[in-house]
This record gives C-alpha cells, sequence and structure tokens, in this order.
C-alpha cells in the first residue's frame, strides 16, 4: 500500500467524492451516487465518472442495486484518513511504513505540531482478512463503520489512560486513523530482559491502574508491549473494553466480559514470564491484586 504516491495522484474533486462516501457511509453500506453528488455539488454523471475512476484504482468499489451506490476499500479510507489529517494540520509528511499487522498498518510520519509520529490505520473484518472475520461476531454492520468504530475505540482508550498508565501519546483521530506519539522501542517477545522480575512488576502494576481508570486492554501480550531502557509501553487498544464510572461493580453483561478478558490477559503475561524466564506466579493473587 503505497498511500503517499497514491495521495498525490488524487484532485480535489476525488477528494470531495470519497467525502461524499464517507458523510453517508453510517446509513449504506453502499453509499448512493445521488447523495455523494448533492455533497460534492457536482453531477451525478460526473460523480459516476469519478466513482469508477477510484474503483480502477481500488479506492472505492462499485455495484450497481436499485441505484449506484459505492463503499470504501481498506486502501481508500486509509488515504482519506490521511487526508483528513493533513487538512487538519497534524501531518505534514507520510514517512516509511513500519509494519503490518492483522488488524493494521502503522506508518512513520512528520508532523509540525508533535514532530515525528507514527500513523496507525485499522482495518477491522475487511473481506481478505477472513481469519480475523470469523473470530469476531460482527452482526449486520459493514467493514467500514467496524474499522472506524474499532480507531475511535483505540483513540478513547488512548485518551483516557495518557498521563495515568505508559502509553503513547494520542494526538488525532480521523476515520480509520490515529495519530500518535512514535515509541523508540521493541516489543516484548523480542528482547532478552536483564531484570524480568521488576518488569513483570511493573506490568502488573500498570494493568492494575489500566483497570482503575475503567479500561480492561482484551488482547495484552508480550506483542502488545513495547520495552526501552527507558521504559514500558502498552499498545494496540482497539478491542479493549472501556467501563464507564461506576461500572465494574456490578453484574452487567459488559462488565462480565472486562473479568474474562483481565484474566485472559493477565494469563497470557504471566505464561509468557513463566516460559521465557521461569517466572511464576500465581493468577488469582496477581488478580486479586489488581482488583484492589
Ligand atoms: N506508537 C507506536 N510507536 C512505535 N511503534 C508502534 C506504535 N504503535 C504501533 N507500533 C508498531 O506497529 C505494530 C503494530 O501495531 P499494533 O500492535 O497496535 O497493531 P495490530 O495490527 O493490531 O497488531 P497485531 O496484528 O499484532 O494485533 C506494533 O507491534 C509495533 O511494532
Ligand atoms: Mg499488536
Ligand atoms: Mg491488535
Amino acid at each position: 500500500m503505497d498511500l503517499a504516491s497514491l495521495y498525490s495522484k488524487m484532485s480535489k474533486q476525488k477528494w470531495k467524492v470519497l467525502d461524499g462516501i464517507f458523510a453517508h457511509m453510517w446509513d449504506y453500506e453502499f453509499v448512493p451516487s445521488e447523495l455523494i453528488a448533492k455533497r460534492a455539488n457536482m453531477s451525478p454523471e460526473k460523480v459516476e465518472a469519478i466513482l469508477k475512476a477510484l474503483s480502477d484504482e481500488r479506492l472505492v468499489v462499485n455495484k450497481q442495486l436499485a441505484y449506484f451506490g459505492s463503499t470504501f476499500t481498506f486502501i481508500g479510507l486509509s488515504l482519506y484518513s490521511l487526508w483528513r489529517l493533513v487538512k487538519r494540520n497534524h501531518v505534514s509528511m507520510l514517512g516509511k511504513l513500519m509494519g503490518e499487522g492483522k488488524e493494521s498498518v502503522v506508518y512513520n510520519c512528520y508532523s509540525e505540531k508533535y514532530g515525528e509520529a507514527v500513523i496507525k490505520f485499522h482495518r477491522v473484518g475487511y473481506p481478505s482478512f477472513k481469519k480475523v472475520r470469523e473470530k469476531r461476531d460482527y452482526g449486520t454492520l459493514h467493514f467500514t463503520v467496524l474499522t472506524v468504530r474499532s480507531a475511535r475505540n483505540e483513540y478513547k482508550a488512548l485518551r483516557r489512560l495518557y498521563g495515568f498508565v505508559s502509553v503513547p501519546r494520542p494526538h488525532a483521530w480521523e476515520g480509520n486513523a490515529i495519530l500518535m506519539e512514535l515509541i523508540d522501542a521493541k516489543e516484548l517477545f523480542r528482547v532478552r530482559l536483564t531484570n524480568p522480575e521488576d518488569v513483570l512488576e511493573i506490568i502488573i502494576d500498570e494493568v492494575r491502574k489500566m483497570y482503575s481508570r475503567g479500561v480492561v486492554h482484551g488482547d495484552l501480550s508480550q506483542y502488545n508491549i513495547l520495552v526501552s531502557e527507558e521504559g514500558i509501553w502498552f499498545i494496540d487498544f482497539p478491542q479493549c473494553v472501556l467501563l464507564e464510572e461506576g461500572e465494574g461493580e456490578g453484574e452487567s453483561e459488559k462488565e462480565d466480559e472486562a473479568e474474562e478478558l483481565l484474566r485472559r490477559d493477565v494469563e497470557n503475561i504471566l505464561n509468557y514470564f513463566k516460559r521465557a524466564y521461569g517466572i511464576e506466579k500465581d493468577i488469582n493473587t496477581v488478580l486479586e491484586y489488581i482488583k484492589k
């Protein structure tokens, strides 16, 4: 996905058309070209011609239903989200591709406001990612909405935690993209720790702080913790559960889910430290400490 070169090939009218899709994607999987035309202030014929060009570039998928409709591809949505970040002056220059995970693509970038930073483009449940899709219950919502939601959930979690728990500073959120602080560190699984007991203590204390702010990570593992000489950071929050103030003591379904996820998170970490460093801790004691 070469976003920078795709970006340079866009025109003002193409951006307007993508903007029209974005504005109505909450109500339609395939947004009627007529609605796009209205918002873009162009004729429907012109809009359809642009949509066909965008489809050739694999930025949208068009479908002839009872009407002519369009939806974003992952690349199209990412490009559009990048445009919004640029327009709001959050991003000045896109840098190198840093990594491609199952559910995201992460780029280095430069921001005049924030300096060096990263952009994480979310992709949840796009059709080509079958395995990811099977794992979750998507109901009837379509991919674009789910993906934007996942970005929003991660942004909300980072906003709530930053300053209390060691997470990258969130700068901005647009569409499926989150702009955040660049952390100069490596994933836990790639590092041989000299003080694993201390690091495990820190992790448990941070998970406790997270929990006290109503956040359960939900995918905690040696892959989603970054470490360096300077400290440790938690990343990758789209699947987290956010409990509201006062929640966490009752019996709601969300709280049950949070409890279950917390146990799994802690289990993952304890298993990793046992396997990699031979450190053993009793999970129930640790959970009790976290919830205290
Ligand atoms: N703020 C950051 N600073 C530096 N590197 C980062 C940052 N955020 C993400 N990364 C890098 O990008 C990778 C993918 O990010 P992240 O884990 O958030 O997404 P993911 O696609 O959900 O991952 P996975 O496929 O493992 O679930 C990370 O493993 C890390 O190497
Ligand atoms: Mg990850
Ligand atoms: Mg992930």
